[in-house]
Formats: C-alpha cells, structure tokens, sequence
C-alpha cells in the first residue's frame, strides 16, 4: 500500500517513534540549612515512558503540579532530566552538553503557556522573529526577513506586526507570535504547554485551528499540554494522563473518552462540565483533595489516597503501567481497572463502585 492510500493512524503505527522516553525522572532537591543541605527531593517526573510518532498529536493531560511542564521543558532540553533516556530520533539527548544541542534546537521548539514571559519584551517582533532564524538556519538578513513576512501572513497577523514590541499585542496575538516562532524554524517536534489556558475562551478556538492547521501544513509532531480536557481531546490522537510525576493512563483519544480504565482518568472526565445534565454519569468519580505533595508521594498506587476504590493492594504495591494483554494500544497502571461498559462501570474484581 502507498503512503497515500494509508490513513493517518496506519501512518503513524508503521513509523519509527519521533520520540521515545525510558524511564525518565526529574527531582528537584530541597535544600535547608547554612549550608544548603539537600534534605529531601520534589519527585517532578517519577519514571516517565512515553512514545510519539511522526504527524502524531500526543496529549498530556494532568491536575496542576503533576509534572506536565517539567516533562514537556526536559524534551526540549530547558531542564536536565536526573536519569533515564530522551530519545529523539533513536538519538539519546539526555547526555547531551547543551552546546551540541544546536543541531537539534531548531527541531525541537516549545509554545509556552504565557506567550509574554517567552518574548523578550525589549525586542522588535522583526528581530524576534529573524534572530533565529540568522543563527540557527543561517538565513541572511533579507532572506529571514523575508521567511519572517511570510510567517505572519501565515499565523494570521499584519505585516505592519513586524516593526511592533509584545506589549503592543493582545493575548491572542501574541500567542500567534509565540506559534510563528516555533513553526519558522520547520521543527519536527513541538511542545505545546498549554498554549490556550492564558487566553479568553473566544480566542482559545482560534489559536487552536490554527495549530492544527499548521500541523498539516508543516507536517509537524505536537506534544499538546494542557489541564483542560476539552482542548486536548480536540487536538490529540492518543492522551496519556499524567498523576505525580507518573502516566497512568495512555490511550487512543476515543478510547480514553469512551471507556477509561483508572479511575483517576474517569475522575477527570466526570469533572468535565457536561452541557445536558440528564447526561451527566450517575456513577461519577468525584475527585477529594488536593494532589499529595511530590516530595512525599504515597506508597503503592499514588491515586490510593483520593481513590474510592482503593484497597490495602493499592496501597502496598505500586502498579504497573500495562495492557493487561487485552486492547494493545490501550495501557494503564491500575490493581483495579473499570471495566468498559458505558453502562455499568464496575471493578473488575469487587463490589460496584459508588
Ligand atoms: N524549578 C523547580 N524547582 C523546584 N520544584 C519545581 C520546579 N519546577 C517545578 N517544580 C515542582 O515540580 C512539580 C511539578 O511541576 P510542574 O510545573 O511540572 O507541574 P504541571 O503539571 O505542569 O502544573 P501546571 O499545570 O500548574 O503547570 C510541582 O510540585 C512543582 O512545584
């Protein structure tokens, strides 16, 4: 079969990963004293795996301080991961000094969620723009003013935007330029944080459709950041759920909607307003609490202590991040995984849950 007769999912699942994590951790130390003794370590990122494939939308989704920027800043290399393997290309850049970085820099590019703290508020958005450019692709001064024009036509802003500073922009417009940035150096890989949470709700879509039509235009890989379950179920292929430091959950968009399988996953999703409220699951998980710190994460399965279905097993032994050998592409670390009927979600071993 051609390339041009196979769907986008067949396309994605015959290629070679773009990019591979193995067991990637990242732990800040907390440091007291006189003389800055390390006493103890913020478990950001806990023994990440994770796989994106060229053309593919990966989601993360997460409550706040589970460690979804930590991961998406030690992909493109703004944090050192502590151990484990960044593979980008089959090439490990965890060991990597960041001076030979530059060769993989303009492949690798992020969207920050604050579109004002990444634009250096002292610059024109022409030398934002062509800076870049001139280094990292060895553009001359009229051929990156040239790609720079061409880049604001494209993300939808007035040329007349070159000769402006940040502060000029709204919120929209400057995550536009933050995009035109990114895209200008033809990465094959993007981090997006949570490109939207910073934007009024009127805008959000914008910006989205626009990532999206970038994507297809460029051929780009997207790594999408987000708390909002919404916009990361419109933009991604496969979502992989992220609690304390760990992924829990890693599946086909659909999937994951139609039948999740931990219980923190349905948790989110029951959080998700639902316009219609006959709709609304009766069976809801309703999430308790704020998450535990990452300092001192609990034992066993980490949701344990905000789960309703935990057990002394959850709370003993950790689970492992697995299919169970049923639904291949379907994996996630849970002693209890609900079982996929959309009518009656029950254990798989156990009572009804309420
Ligand atoms: N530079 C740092 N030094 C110490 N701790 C940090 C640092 N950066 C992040 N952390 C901690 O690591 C944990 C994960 O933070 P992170 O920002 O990655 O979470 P997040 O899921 O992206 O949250 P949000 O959605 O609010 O951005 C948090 O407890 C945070 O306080």
């Amino acid at each position: 079969m051609s390339t041009l007769q196979m769907n986008k999912k067949e396309i994605i699942t015959a290629a070679t990963p773009l990019l591979q994590l193995e067991s990637v951790h990242k732990y800040y130390s907390i440091k007291k004293g006189l003389f800055s003794k390390t006493i103890g370590h913020i478990k950001a990122v806990d023994g990440v795996d994770l796989t994106v494939f060229p053309g593919e939308t990966v989601g993360l989704v997460g409550e706040s301080g589970c460690g979804k920027s930590t991961l998406g800043r030690s992909i493109v290399k703004l944090e050192e991961v502590s151990t484990g393997k960044v593979l980008f290309e089959g090439k490990d850049l965890a060991p990597l000094p960041l001076g030979q970085m530059r060769g993989i820099r303009r492949d690798l590019q992020m969207i920050f969620q604050d579109p004002y703290s990444s634009l250096n508020p002292r610059k024109r958005v022409v030398d934002l723009m062509t800076e870049p450019l001139k280094v990292l692709r060895g553009m001359t001064d009229g051929e990156a003013l040239q790609q720079a024009s061409w880049l604001m036509e494209i993300v939808g802003l007035p040329l007349s935007s070159l000769g402006k500073y940040p502060h000029e922009f709204s919120g929209g417009q400057r995550q536009r330029i933050g995009i035109a940035r990114a895209v200008a150096l033809k990465p094959k890989l993007i981090v997006c944080d949570e490109p939207v949470s910073a934007l009024d709700v009127s805008i959000q879509a914008q910006i989205l459709n626009l990532l999206k039509d970038l994507q297809q235009e460029f051929n780009l890989t997207y790594l999408f950041i987000g708390h909002g379950l919404g916009s990361v179920k419109y933009m991604s292929d496969r979502i992989a759920v992220m609690y304390l430091g760990k992924i829990v959950e890693f599946a086909s968009a659909k999937a994951l909607f139609q039948h999740p399988k931990h219980p923190y996953t349905k948790a989110l999703l029951d959080a998700y307003p639902v316009p219609n409220p006959h709709l609304r699951n009766k069976e809801r998980i309703l999430l308790q609490g704020d998450v535990p710190s990452p300092a001192a994460p609990p034992t066993g399965c980490r949701f344990h202590t905000r789960c309703p279905l935990a057990n002394h097993k959850c709370k003993e032994e950790e689970p492992v991040l697995t299919n169970n050998g049923s639904e291949q592409n379907h994996h996630y670390a849970c002693h209890y995984p609900l079982i996929s009927n959309p009518i009656v979600r029950t254990r798989e071993e156990g009572a009804l849950y309420v």
